[in-house]
């Protein structure tokens, strides 16, 4: 029996993982698709040809940004829906609008006019009946300490030389935004409890987690449906 069977997880099933920058979303995505033999869609950093010209200028670089990634994401999500799932997803494109594009627009480093569009856009895009959202989003947390750590011992330049303000100002964003977020069923997973690094590799918990609230997500849509 595979570990998939083992947890009666669907293979058609698609896991978003979400959380602040550095927290570990990655690495839980390559674990948790490895574990059950899912495919991943990563974030593209690298290629990415307005990130770094971001972090030197928010302000002429947010509204290129935000667009650049919201294409991007919309691309993988077709993709996803094409294979029919069975993937793991690093980043929700939820997080664009509800954590950076927001924070950015309060922070003054976004128009008002370029917000009004950019949001515009992202309603008009994810926010329909037509939008398959995943069945299930993994919420890591964790303690500010641990993910300032983790940013710097990553090593990316571009984060390495922004202010800790703004890493701050993040983390406490994300903590209000889940506490509100409804856009599909949520399992939140501390990054204290489930160290992917220990020898000990607790995979197997969270996918015993994963199929709990995958089964319970899916009893509760059939309801819905039903109703
Ligand atoms: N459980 C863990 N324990 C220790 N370090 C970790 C753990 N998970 C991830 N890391 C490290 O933290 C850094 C950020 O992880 P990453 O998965 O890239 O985060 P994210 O995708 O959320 O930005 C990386 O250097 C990674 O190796
Ligand atoms: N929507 C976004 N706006 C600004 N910056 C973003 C957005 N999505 C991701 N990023 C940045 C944050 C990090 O520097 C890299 C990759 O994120 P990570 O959390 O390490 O996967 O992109």
């Amino acid at each position: 029996m595979n570990l998939r069977e083992k947890y009666h997880i669907p293979n058609d099933s698609v896991i978003t993982i979400a959380g602040t920058v550095g927290v570990g979303k990655s690495t839980m995505t390559k674990a948790l698709a490895q574990a059950l033999d899912f495919k991943t869609s990563f974030e593209k950093v690298d290629t990415n040809p307005y990130l770094e010209k971001f972090y030197d200028d928010f302000e002429r670089w947010s509204f290129h940004l935000q667009v650049y990634f919201l294409a991007e994401r919309f691309k993988e999500q077709k993709k996803i829906f094409e294979y029919g799932g069975g993937f793991v997803q690093d980043r929700s494109i939820y997080e664009d609008t509800g954590i950076f594009a927001k924070m950015h627009f309060d922070k003054g480093t976004m128009s008002p006019t370029d917000y009004e569009t950019y949001t515009n856009l992202f309603d008009a895009m994810v926010m329909t009946p037509y939008f398959p959202h995943p069945d299930l989003l993994i919420y890591l947390e964790g303690s500010f300490d641990e993910i300032v750590s983790r940013i710097q011992e990553r090593g990316r330049d571009m984060e390495k030389s922004t202010p800790i303000s703004y890493w701050e100002e993040m983390y406490n964003r994300y903590t209000t935004w889940i506490d509100n977020f409804n856009a599909c069923p949520i399992l939140r997973i501390n990054i204290s409890d489930y160290d992917l690094m220990q020898d000990e590799n607790p995979i197997e918990q969270i996918l015993e987690k994963v199929g709990r609230s995958l089964q319970h997500s899916r009893r509760y849509t059939r309801r819905e449906l039903a109703r």
